[in-house]
């Protein structure tokens, strides 16, 4: 069992600029990661998630707020007795020792046999697939290699919690989606609450049981990542997961007849249909943004009547799909397609909606407008 309670948590930096006065890296943050839970803190540079992720390790005091694992307030407790191991980015193994010596010197410091540090080492070893490793020095191993080393010194332990801060980042992408499923199969093999810190949110989609996403030290929201996707709460999140980044357009929402929405610029104008004008009627004449994934959009090339006439600024051929960027106002949008070969920069496409995805967010705040329940109720689930 460990179960790890973030209660109001907050990290109060005092003395950094004496104009800036208290700063607050992290800002009353509540949360419960589950026994044998994959979380992932996720967020853009200076967000608070390295500084979060400390004060659980205990090598950062927590200025207000408790921690609990297993029930128990840990708020004063050293990184020892709290029971955690932590995996760094630049992997910090001693320089000097052996792959060997560098997981079983934990072993040695808790006074564990010469036997049972050879057995601990050697199954560690063969879990990470570094058993041809052993004997060799750290510089002498690729950055792979390394960061399986950081990781077999703290599954050697079996501590109650895994912390890992960005331990990734150092290595190349192929290694990278290499590493983040052996991570996953890690994960399943030992079974132990793991939370997992990193600014690349598809690390995080594909890691992750939850995502807590963060932004200026602040909790935006924590959920599963195919919520996370659909049902953001907020602009930030919708723009955060994701990639390429959701589109964002600006404009109103005009009654006439029924209601549309029109962009800042009017080039696109579009009836929203009956599923939207119950949850979306009270905003008519207000400024909203329409959130809407690159997938979302389609290209018509039947001729048909359009929402949207846009110009191809330009586009980017992955082989098995395409990016079309297009020019909207002083704004690109981008859609997403499977790979064609027809498209021209220049050329004016037409474009359709699907309604069932959009998000509509309040311009001054970015709150995400609720337009399930009517979707909802018209499929008679309320
Ligand atoms: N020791 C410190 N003293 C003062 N301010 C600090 C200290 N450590 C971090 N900060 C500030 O706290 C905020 C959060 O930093 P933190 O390192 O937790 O962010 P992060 O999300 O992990 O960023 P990155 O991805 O760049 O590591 C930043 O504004 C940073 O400048």
């Amino acid at each position: 069992m460990a179960e790890v309670i973030l209660q109001n948590i907050s990290k109060i930096y005092s003395d950094v600029d004496k104009h800036m006065g208290r700063h607050k890296a992290v800002d009353d943050i509540s949360f419960t990661v589950y026994d044998k839970e994959f979380m992932v803190l996720v967020g853009p540079s200076g967000c608070g998630k390295s500084t979060l992720l400390r004060m659980i390790a205990g090598l950062e005091e927590i200025s207000e707020g408790n921690l609990l694992i297993d029930g128990k307030r840990m708020n004063e407790m050293t990184p020892r007795q709290r029971d955690i191991a932590m995996v760094f980015q630049n992997y910090a193994l001693y320089p000097h020792m052996t792959v060997y010596d560098n997981m079983a010197f934990g072993l040695k410091l808790q006074n564990f046999s010469k036997a049972d540090i050879k057995s601990r080492v050697m199954e560690t070893a063969q879990l990470l697939e570094i058993e041809d490793e052993l004997y060799k020095k750290p510089k002498t191993l690729s950055g792979g290699q390394r960061q399986r080393v950081a990781i077999g010194r703290a599954i050697i332990r079996r501590p109650k919690v895994f912390l890992f801060d960005e331990p990734l980042s150092n290595l190349d992408a192929k290694l990278r989606s290499q590493m983040r499923i052996e991570l996953q199969r890690l994960h399943r093999e030992i079974n132990a609450t793991m939370i997992y810190v990193t600014h690349d949110q598809t690390e995080a989609m594909t890691l992750g049981h939850r995502i807590a996403v963060l932004n200026k030290g602040k909790l935006m929201q924590l959920d599963t990542p195919m919520n996370l996707y659909e049902h953001p709460n907020n602009k930030f999140v919708a723009g955060f997961i994701g990639s390429p980044s959701m589109n964002f357009l600006k404009g109103r929402i005009i009654n006439e007849t029924g209601l549309y929405f029109e962009n800042e610029s009017k080039q696109c104008r579009f009836s929203l249909g009956k599923d939207l004008e119950a949850s979306l009627g009270s905003y008519v004449n207000t400024e909203v943004i329409l959130g809407i994934r690159p997938e979302n959009i389609f290209l018509k090339d039947d001729g048909s009547l359009s929402d949207c006439s846009l110009e191809v600024l330009a586009f980017e051929n992955m082989g098995n799909e395409q990016l079309i960027y297009l020019s909207i106002g002083s704004q690109t949008i981008i859609v997403r397609r499977p790979q064609t070969h027809e498209i021209e920069i220049g050329d004016k496409v037409a474009l359709s909606f699907s309604r069932k995805n959009m998000l509509f967010m309040v311009d001054s705040t970015g709150q995400v407008i609720d337009t399930t329940v009517l979707s909802n109720a018209g499929s008679g689930k309320l």
